[in-house]
């Protein structure tokens, strides 16, 4: 924490509020889903798609060339966000026109996220349960692949009626391919955009002035814009790669910061403070 005073205060006035005031917003990919186990990365909701046998080998080496040459870019703590924002959104655009000409077929959507390696933070049941039993909104706003995160929280057991998630979701034709993706491309830069076009959801929050924000990228910050009035937020940071170069920035952007934590203790310890 670069000021564990204000945290307290914050802390302390999201208590005082009490849990009626409160709304969970959340990154999902390497923030409700973990960075790496026993050494070996772990997937992002695109790569659980990528890596499956629904991709062909050409197709699978075309997305890894993708990955090799951008995400270095979307870590790069030496480009400013304008600087990477074009190159995210031609990633982001090539992969998902790779995928479409895949003709991936939606009924093996839910086979494939169970033959994955797709893990959630360890701790994820007491954060989704307790969120679910004093009735907090949990949004989840990934520039992901929404059929698939979707996908990998309900075969957790963990997709309450109080979860709702922005994301980049499929579009399948009547036979049930996938033709193209719905609605505007959601990345890691827009989410500002993103928040502002889903005003009905935060008009719905409208009594619900605090936010615990989580994300784990500086884009992630940009997720509560859509909130009224807002009063308190805190915004927890995971710091899961390039920590030495990327630390400073993380501890002026996020309250605090998470380095190389795989779980859920420090929000759920929030989440159960009284
Ligand atoms: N083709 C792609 C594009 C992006 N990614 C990664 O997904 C993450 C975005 O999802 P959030 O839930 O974190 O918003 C992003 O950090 C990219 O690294 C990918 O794996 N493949």
């Amino acid at each position: 924490m670069r000021d564990p005073q204000r945290v307290e205060e914050i802390i302390k006035a999201m208590q005082k509020a009490g849990t009626s005031t409160i709304q969970v917003i959340s990154d999902f990919d390497m923030t409700l889903t973990r960075f790496a186990y026993n050494g070996k990365r772990c997937p992002t909701s695109h790569n659980i798609l990528d890596n499956s046998k629904l991709i062909s080998e050409e197709c699978k080496a075309q997305l890894k060339d993708l990955l090799n040459t951008y995400y270095p870019i979307e870590i790069d703590s030496k480009r400013t966000a304008e600087e990477k924002l074009p190159l995210m959104v031609e990633w982001w655009t090539k992969a998902h026109t790779l995928l479409v000409q895949q003709r991936i077929r939606k009924d093996l959507l839910k086979d494939m996220v169970k033959e994955s390696d797709a893990m959630l933070r360890e701790g994820y049941e007491l954060f989704f349960d307790h969120l679910q039993e004093h009735r907090i909104p949990l949004l989840i706003f990934s520039a992901g692949l929404g059929d698939v995160l979707e996908e990998v929280i309900r075969q957790a057991g963990v997709f309450h009626p109080n979860v709702k998630v922005f994301s980049n979701y499929m579009d399948f034709d009547e036979t049930g391919v996938l033709k193209a993706f719905k609605g505007e491309l959601i990345h890691i830069y827009n989410k500002r955009e993103g928040a502002l076009l889903n005003t009905g959801h935060f008009q719905e929050l409208k009594s619900r002035h605090n936010v615990l924000l989580l994300g784990d990228s500086l884009g992630d910050l940009t997720m509560a814009d859509g909130v009224h009035s807002m009063e308190n937020i805190l915004k927890i940071g995971f710091l899961n790669d390039k920590v030495e170069e990327r630390k400073t920035s993380y501890l002026n952007a996020y309250d605090i910061v998470l380095v190389k934590d795989e779980t859920m203790e420090v929000p759920n310890a929030l989440l159960e403070t009284r």
